[in-house]
């Protein structure tokens, strides 16, 4: 349903809280606002053009159209109408949300993801997407993860500015309340579209603003400023955990990026925990849900030397090997068949990719492209790592190597006439190898995220 008036502000002078952080956003090259037609990003929509319509700044809004609400087709077209009417390009993506069946928290997280994923794949570097959040959003967020039982860093609420795909999410009202947006929206006389699901108290953020966050404010008027007040000290705890976990990743970790048993285990439990969930952070993971970590980390640190214990988690895995923790990669792709290196085509084997070249020609090498088959380990497989040398089982050498175990259960090995001539990247037969090969070929062995 449309609520308000117009979609042109009257003529009135504009709320210095609601201008200046949109002004502060000048020297941005491109601004998105993410326009979801109800009063906040409407409000934020206006005032953007209201401060930078003229300046150099390229301006245009996203809607996303979830396709889940009786409204959402008349969503989209007063979205349509407000940017033509402003003169703002819009960008309109219709989805398709999962979990339609399951609980309500589950197709609001699931509407969330599917924006976020749209909005993340339209930005290019130099986007700025700004979103509409204000200080209730904040005080909801945080009040909703402490029932979750969230960290520090959860606590800390919504960020003012943070990374987004290529580019920036920026969101300038988080220090105004939604009864000022309100007020302000309609002082201006401005037309909004309501969201039925607002009133649905199933969905957990719903009520928390209809019932509960009402009570608390009715008994601490500026409640909202006290959880500013919290949210902005968690922040500040959580990037000083954050620099001392970085502190020690820098002393403990080794030349792969392995952390030292002995120095974690010199740590607090405290300390240990912070250390472990950055260091899975840093690589790109997220940290695994997990409510018992004195265990896990009992289990990484104290495991007899005859265990191998992991803390696994989605698309990797921390692993002990001798005296290091190792935070190990999922391997690409299942490894078994056997494949033939042909020359100037990368083979890519898992994390590896492989190439055969021919080199520079020694006089009195073959011509003959030279059969070399890549496969991973079967067991039995004997090396002869000097030519002139005796051979000795593999298993055998690379022990003696310290490979790790999941390592050496990845490694390709390349063979030729029934002889090893190559291990992944820790071993390649003179013959192949340097300026001008023995064998009139090269090979090149590298990992893709070395
Ligand atoms: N359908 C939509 N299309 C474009 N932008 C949207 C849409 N829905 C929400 N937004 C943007 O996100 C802001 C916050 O919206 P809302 O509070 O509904 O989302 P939320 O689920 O709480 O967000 P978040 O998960 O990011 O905290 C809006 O002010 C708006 O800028």
């Amino acid at each position: 349903m449309t609520r308000g008036g117009e979609h042109r502000p009257r003529d009135l002078s504009w709320p210095d809280a609601l201008t200046r952080p949109v002004q502060a956003l000048q020297a941005e090259a491109s601004l998105l606002v993410a326009l979801s037609g109800g009063l906040d990003s409407t409000v934020l929509l206006h005032t953007v053009v209201h401060c930078l319509s003229g300046s150099s700044v390229r301006l245009r809004a996203v809607h996303i159209n979830h396709q889940l609400q009786s409204n959402a087709r008349e969503t989209e077209d007063f979205c349509r109408q407000l940017c033509q009417q402003l003169g703002v390009d819009l960008v309109v993506e219709r989805v398709s949300v999962a979990a339609t069946t399951g609980p309500a928290a589950g197709l609001e997280a699931g509407a969330r993801n599917a924006r976020y994923d749209v909005f993340e794949r339209l930005m290019v570097g130099g986007d700025t997407l700004l979103m509409a959040h204000h200080q209730d959003d904040q005080a909801e967020t945080m009040l909703f993860r402490m029932i979750r039982g969230t960290g520090l860093a959860g606590l800390a609420g919504i960020p003012a500015r943070r990374r987004l795909g290529r580019g920036w999410l920026v969101r300038p009202f988080l220090a105004v309340s939604r009864e000022q947006l309100h007020g302000w929206a309609r002082e201006l006389g401005l037309a909004w579209q309501d969201d039925p699901s607002n009133d649905d108290e199933r969905f957990d953020r719903n009520f928390l603003r209809k019932s509960i966050i009402p009570l608390l404010k009715e008994r601490w008027p500026n409640l909202l400023v006290r959880m500013d007040r919290s949210s902005q000290a968690c922040r500040e705890g959580a990037e000083l955990a954050q620099a001392l976990a970085q502190l020690r990743l820098q002393s403990l970790s080794g030349p792969e990026g392995e952390l030292s048993i002995d120095g974690v285990r010199a740590l607090s439990l405290t300390e240990q925990k912070n250390l472990l969930r950055w260091w899975i952070t840093q690589s790109g993971f997220s940290v695994p849900e997990r409510r018992d970590w004195a265990q896990v980390l009992a289990d990484l640190l104290e495991a007899g030397a005859d265990r191998e214990p992991e803390l696994p988690g989605d698309g990797f895995a921390v692993r002990r090997f001798q005296a290091a923790l190792y935070l190990v990669r999922d391997p690409k792709m299942p490894l078994g068949d056997t494949r033939l290196l042909e020359p100037d085509h990368p083979l890519l084997w898992g994390d590896y990719r492989i190439v055969l070249q021919k080199a520079q020609q020694k006089v009195g090498a073959g011509t003959q492209i030279p059969r070399i088959r890549v496969a991973g380990r079967q067991g039995g497989e004997r090396i002869r790592p000097c030519p002139q040398g005796p051979s000795k089982p593999l298993k055998k050498w690379l022990q003696d190597k310290a490979v790790p175990p999941w390592e050496r259960a990845r490694l390709p090995l390349l063979s030729m006439d029934g002889e090893l001539i190559g291990v992944g990247q820790i071993w390649l037969s003179p013959g192949f190898q340097g300026a001008a090969p023995e064998s009139g070929w090269r090979i090149v062995v590298e990992r893709e995220f070395d």
